[in-house]
């Protein structure tokens, strides 16, 4: 049985089965990073980092250091450990020496939220090298996006006009672009001048996420704009929409080096990423790798950061679960929290009932994928400025989002998978900061939980007791909060009623009008 998981554990692909291990490596100080544009380490100190944390050192070596990009990066490192750094710090010291503006560099990532935090990275780094960092996340109109990433082009050193093309009259204005996959296929497909010919750099964050889903398949169009050779851009630019790919060629060092043997144009350097990265061959597969290089922390597949801790609370009923997480959030004094449940119903009728608690003292609010995006963002910077200290959220706020002062995450519903408590557990316990991670079990769920967590390497969670009285305390104020839900239910529902009601009124006045036409 043991030698069965053993061999669970061995990656497939022989190229994972020996890899560089992230552990290793110690944090660096600025002063000591070799090739470090000064520039760049004066944005690090604005920035309030000193020193590089192992991932990011073990990716410069491979990138700015000897490593010098020569092969794809598949990174798995634990939540928390500065992933984002670890690829925008390279990509921006590599541009920097750039002399024509276009579009070199993309990041893709499964969600808005996650998107604009990236973009914040680059944009703090990126100006001191002098190199603009766009977004494409549909934040604002298609029109107003476009404004800011299309310019009228100026004739640069470096680029020549094209006779055979059609006449230059549209470019990217940024260099290193952030997208999520829906809004990067309208671009590709629809808006005039925006090119993905010169891009150098593709990194495809939070990688086993954006895997899940085809996105209207992103991936194989940038894969397949990117590859072409330097005949096939005037046919690429009908298939993909008349951009103006095609009018404006950078001339590019076209040297003897591994990947680019052969090829006119430089080969596209890949770095994917996430604190679960899959090893799953057909999905790897999608990514076209280039001579592969793993970097990993530890022996085991999945990691949680060092200071994390975890303990579990038994709750001795199901229908008591809620005044056992009252008590619990009493016990934490208010301390920044997020609460996640497994379904956006239960989010919102949580949040409501929790909010119907007198005296809980604490402000709590919802953040769910059921939400409109600006209210979720509205709640977001509320809670990342301490004016709101509890957070219910659905699985929408699981990945990525760096929150800082996060001390605890409480998983109100048991995670049906370790990858999802590894990330939703990682929204703590960051940037070597100490953590706990709290899960609400019913006892016979308890054996279930700890053979879960044993395959992050976690044999030890303990019971956190919850003082009895605290919750004999809570009870009368429960089923007084339990009362207001079901009013406050009854009234939304009643409203979503009436809504629906006026709606198929509407649409059948206007019925007889649609059909004359
Ligand atoms: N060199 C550094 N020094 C100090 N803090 C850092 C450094 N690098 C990153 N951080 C901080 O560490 C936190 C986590 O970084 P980041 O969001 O990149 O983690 P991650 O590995 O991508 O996590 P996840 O897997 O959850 O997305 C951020 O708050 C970031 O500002």
């Amino acid at each position: 049985m043991e030698e069965e998981k053993g061999r669970r554990n061995v990656p497939v692909l022989p190229w994972m089965r020996s890899p560089i291990d992230v552990g290793v490596f110690d944090e660096c100080p600025l002063s000591l990073l070799p090739c470090l544009h000064p520039g760049l380490e004066e944005a690090l100190r604005k920035m309030g980092f000193n020193s590089l944390f192992p991932v990011q050192v073990a990716v410069w070596q491979e990138t700015i250091g000897p490593g010098a990009f020569e092969r794809d990066l598949c990174i798995n490192s634990p939540t928390g450990s500065g992933k984002t750094l670890a690829y925008a710090l390279p990509i921006v010291q590599a541009l920097s020496t750039r002399n024509v503006k276009c579009l070199r560099a993309l990041v893709v990532l499964p969600t808005r939220d996650l998107a604009l935090q990236v973009k914040e990275v680059f944009a703090s780094i990126a100006p001191a090298v002098g190199l603009t960092v766009g977004l494409a996340v549909g934040q604002t109109s298609i029109a107003d996006e476009i404004s800011v990433l299309i310019k009228k082009p100026k004739l640069e050193a470096g680029v020549f006009y094209d006779p055979k093309g059609r006449p230059a009259e549209l470019q990217t204005s940024v260099d290193i672009l952030v997208a999520t996959p829906g809004r990067l296929m309208d671009h590709i497909n629809t808006t005039k001048g925006f090119s993905l010919q010169h891009l150098r750099y593709l990194v495809v964050d939070e990688t086993d996420r954006l895997l899940r889903e085809a996105y209207q398949s992103w991936l194989p169009t940038v894969l397949k704009i990117t590859s072409a050779k330097e005949n096939d851009f005037f046919a690429l630019n009908h298939t993909f929409g008349g951009s103006t790919v095609g009018c404006l060629r950078t001339i590019r060092k076209c040297g003897i080096e591994r990947g680019y043997k052969g090829k006119s144009f430089p080969r596209l350097v890949k770095i994917v990423l996430s604190a679960t990265l899959t090893q799953d061959p057909s999905k790897l597969s999608q990514l076209d790798l280039h001579q592969p290089l793993f970097l990993t922390t530890g022996s085991k597949r999945y990691k949680l950061p060092d200071k994390l801790e975890s303990y579990n609370v038994i709750c001795e009923s199901k229908l008591n679960k809620p005044l056992y997480l009252a008590s619990l959030l009493q016990d934490l004094k208010g301390e920044k929290c997020i609460v996640f449940t497994s379904k956006v119903e239960s989010t919102h009728r949580l949040c409501i009932l929790l909010n119907s608690f007198d005296g809980l003292g604490f402000k709590i609010k919802e953040y769910s994928g059921l939400q409109r995006q600006s209210v979720r963002s509205k709640t977001l910077r509320a809670f990342r400025e301490g004016e709101v200290q509890v957070l219910v959220a659905s699985d929408a706020m699981t990945r990525g989002m760096d929150v800082e002062g996060v001390r605890n995450v409480i998983n109100y519903d048991l995670p049906p998978y370790i990858k999802t408590y590894i990330h939703r557990a990682g929204r703590t316990a960051r940037a070597g900061q100490a953590g706990r991670c709290f899960t609400l079990l019913r006892s016979h769920e308890v054996k279930q939980f700890n053979k879960m967590l044993q395959k992050a390497d976690n044999e030890s969670c303990s019971t956190h007791p919850l003082p009895a009285d605290s919750i004999e305390l809570l009870r009368p104020l429960y089923i007084s909060a339990l009362e207001k839900l079901k009013k406050c239910t009854e009234s939304e529902n009643l409203k979503r009623r009436t809504s629906s009601f006026k709606l198929s009124r509407t649409l059948k006045v206007k019925k007889p009008t649609n059909q004359k036409k």
